[in-house]
């Protein structure tokens, strides 16, 4: 079970937000993050993303993957609608940055996003959401609208007692060197992803 360990407000580019790190231990140098910004009311539906973390794309801004610009556009809307982001500790769908970056290496040979894992003898994709579940309980949110376009998240949202109250879709431009990995997304793990759009962020329910 994961406990607050600290808090503070931060400035940033968006806008103030409350950082507050969830760990089982104080002194993890991991620990999840509830990135909240500010006058979000809890008592109502608040708007959330789950964002597992990606060190190449949020950090060195790899064209690799959409992550550091998912990451951006959800900063933004949070300071604009007010939300949280809850920031997992999940490099590379879990399998870690060595892992990840040997998969990349598989990726150079022609292996897709999905392959790659599974050539490493690893799962396709190995998370899973009831910490996110457990820090929004927590934090007394009860009801949420969740900015993404992964099932599985949403089937963790609906699995749990916060109740679902619609998606916000989060979808960003692909490039030529996103592109496979998008589409294998969207086959492999079904995300929601319309064919190609301008769309960034959309209300869709
Ligand atoms: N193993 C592996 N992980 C990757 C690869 N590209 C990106 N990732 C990881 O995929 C994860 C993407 O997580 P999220 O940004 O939460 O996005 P998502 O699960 O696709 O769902 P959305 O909410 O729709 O964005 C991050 O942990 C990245 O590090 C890859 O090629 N291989
Ligand atoms: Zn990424």
């Amino acid at each position: 079970m994961v406990q607050l360990q600290a808090e503070s407000l931060v400035p940033t580019d968006f806008g103030n937000f409350r950082i507050m790190a969830f760990s089982e231990v104080d002194n993890n140098w991991m620990p999840h993050l509830a990135i909240v910004a500010e006058n979000t009311d809890f008592s109502k539906p608040v708007n959330v993303r789950f964002h597992s973390e990606c060190i190449t794309g949020e950090v060195f801004h790899s064209k690799k993957c959409e992550c550091g610009q998912q990451l951006d556009a959800a900063m933004k809307y949070m300071a604009e609608n007010t939300g949280i982001i809850v920031y997992l500790r999940q490099e590379g769908r879990n399998i870690g940055i060595i892992n990840k970056l040997k998969a990349y290496a598989l990726q150079e040979q022609g292996f897709d996003t999905v392959e790659a894992n599974l050539k490493l003898g690893l799962p396709a994709d190995d998370r899973d959401f009831t910490v996110a579940i457990e820090i929004l309980k927590k934090l007394g949110i009860a009801e949420v609208n969740l900015l993404t376009n992964n099932p599985l998240k949403l089937d963790a949202v609906e699995k749990s007692t916060v109740t679902l109250n619609s998606r916000i879709a989060l979808q960003m431009p692909s490039t030529k060197e996103s592109k496979e990995y998008l589409q294998t997304k969207k086959s492999y793990f079904g995300h929601l992803l319309e064919d190609e759009t301008e769309t960034q962020i959309k209300a869709t329910d």
